[in-house]
């Protein structure tokens, strides 16, 4: 994704919601985009349709000493990410990242901090809200749910401070196996894993 202004990003999320709501979902008529292009109104009945983000949380659980990464099946080799699933309807963002978290790796969240939120275009615009959580110390067991996941696993600050300095190409190594990297700085998983390295050694990291 290439480093765009907060206002070309605005735009090119409205753009494509326009594309994607030319229809009125109760009448099935043609939706008329307002003077601004800030929402769209059906002339047959009269709903009006504003732009919208999907919520998602992103979680960087610890156990006080590792912290835990998972990666999907569809991710690059070798990357592994911090864990993110979209809101339910009706939840608070402290039941989300509860149940995201017991549903993926089937672990408790003890504590939850708020860090920061991003707006993620793809594949729709998602307002990605990130924090970090810990566990209770020894009840780490990992249960990697294989429906969501391919592979989840505790790394050490060493293991994941080494990844964070990692460049690429994350090519094929000789023992056939793929070196362990995380996500770019654009994502939030990498500031929240950065965070969470930085905590740990009490320095600051290059941006
Ligand atoms: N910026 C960052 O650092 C990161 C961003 N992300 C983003 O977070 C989002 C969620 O991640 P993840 O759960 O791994 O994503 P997935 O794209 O794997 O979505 C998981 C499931 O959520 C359901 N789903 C899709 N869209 C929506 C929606 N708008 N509302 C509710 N449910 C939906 C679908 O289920 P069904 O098949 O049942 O329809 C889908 O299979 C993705 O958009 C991803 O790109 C993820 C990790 C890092």
């Amino acid at each position: 994704m290439m480093k765009l202004t907060r206002h070309k990003r605005s735009a090119q999320a409205l753009l494509r919601w326009h594309d994607a709501h030319q229809f009125c979902s109760r009448s099935g008529q043609p939706t008329k985009k307002n003077m601004a292009g800030s929402k769209r109104v059906c002339p047959s009945s009269k709903i009006i349709y504003y732009p919208q983000m999907a919520p998602v949380v992103i979680t960087l659980v610890s156990d006080g000493t590792r912290c835990l990464l998972a990666r999907q099946s569809s991710f690059p080799r070798g990357m592994y990410s911090a864990l993110a699933g979209f809101c339910d309807i009706g939840e608070s963002l402290e039941e989300a990242v509860r149940r995201e978290v017991a549903e993926e790796v089937g672990l408790e969240v003890d504590k939850l901090q708020y860090s920061a939120s991003q707006h993620w275009p793809f594949p729709n615009s998602s307002l990605m809200i990130g924090c970090h959580a810990t566990v209770k110390p020894g009840q780490t067991e990992i249960h990697v749910n294989l429906r969501e996941l391919e592979a989840a696993a505790w790394f050490s600050c060493e293991e994941v401070a080494t990844a964070l300095r990692r460049k690429g190409p994350y090519s094929q190594q000789e023992n056939g196996t793929f070196p362990f990297w995380v996500p770019p700085k654009l994502a939030i998983a990498h500031q929240l894993i950065k965070e969470w390295v930085e905590k740990q050694t009490c320095s600051s990291l290059p941006v």
